[in-house]
């Protein structure tokens, strides 16, 4: 499903501020994979993510959706392919519209640009029964705007919106970090069953070392733009925290210095 070679990002290259952001990483993520992603502030994670979205084009390497090269291709070109969804939940969904005209967006996502958008009886139907399945009474307020919705509300809908039309890749980056601990666990539980529930091809970032363990089939742990660790299946079920702990005191030499990263 999708396979990165030799990827290499480097910043402001050639000049003092240059930051090698990711050094030569492979990687071959199978269709209905469910990586979880940590790693340590600056560890490259969000650059990652950036690049197979397509935010920024690779100083090397090459990378494949479904055998396709988009290496080269612009981000809303490779937005037919792939859903997101982002720390804060304000960038996924447009505040001074409403619940069902954020959904219309999302509905044309990667299609061509046309003044014809607009929400047809249907439409209402088709995603209240989507919303519905939230569980957060939300049906009932498609022609609120999304704007007087809470942060939970907000980032639950920016999930459903990312995969109204099922995407090949989902990519979440940090999804749950801004919301407060009861709501971050609901939307991970959201997250997890549809992923399921669609079978999605996903990768998420975390700084929560339970949740990276808790979620997904595969864990990958990043340090200094590299893949310094790639645990999958019966591997990664086996896993601990303290598993997760040690391997980073051996590359600090000492205990974890990032408190997020023990929420645990
Ligand atoms: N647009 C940019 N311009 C210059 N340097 C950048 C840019 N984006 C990221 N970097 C640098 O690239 C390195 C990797 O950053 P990145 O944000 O990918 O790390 P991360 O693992 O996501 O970190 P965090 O957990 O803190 O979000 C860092 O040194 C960062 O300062």
């Amino acid at each position: 499903m999708l396979e990165i070679r030799n990827l290499r990002k480097v910043f402001n290259e050639g000049s003092i501020n240059e930051v090698v952001a990711i050094r030569s990483v492979n990687c071959l993520v199978q269709k209905g994979d469910f990586v979880t992603v940590i790693g340590s502030n600056g560890a490259g994670k969000s650059t990652l993510l950036n690049l197979i979205a397509g935010t920024f084009l690779p100083s090397g390497g090459d990378i494949f959706i479904s055998g396709e090269r988009v290496t080269q291709w612009p981000e809303h070109r490779r937005a037919a392919y792939i859903g997101r969804v982002f720390q804060n939940p304000l960038t996924g969904t447009c505040a001074s519209m409403t619940v069902e005209e954020n959904f219309a967006l999302a509905g044309r996502r990667g299609k061509k640009p046309g003044l014809r958008w607009g929400v047809t009886r249907q439409d209402h139907k088709a995603f209240q029964e989507r919303i519905r399945l939230l569980g957060l009474g939300l049906e009932y307020r498609l022609k609120d705007k999304v704007g007087l919705l809470s942060g939970g509300q907000r980032q639950s809908l920016t999930l459903l919106m990312a995969t109204l039309q099922k995407p090949r890749l989902l990519l979440l980056d940090e999804h749950t970090a801004a919301l407060d601990p009861p709501t971050a666990e609901q939307v991970l539980k959201l997250t997890r069953e549809l992923i399921l529930e669609m079978g999605l091809t996903s990768i998420m970032v975390t700084h929560n070392m339970r949740h990276a363990l808790e979620l997904g089939n595969r864990l990958i742990m990043m340090h200094e733009g590299g893949i310094i660790l790639d645990v999958a299946g019966e591997e990664k079920k086996r896993l601990t925290v303290q598993d997760l702990l040690n391997e980073f005191a051996k590359l600090k030499g000492d205990a974890v210095s990032d408190d997020k990263m023990l929420l645990i």
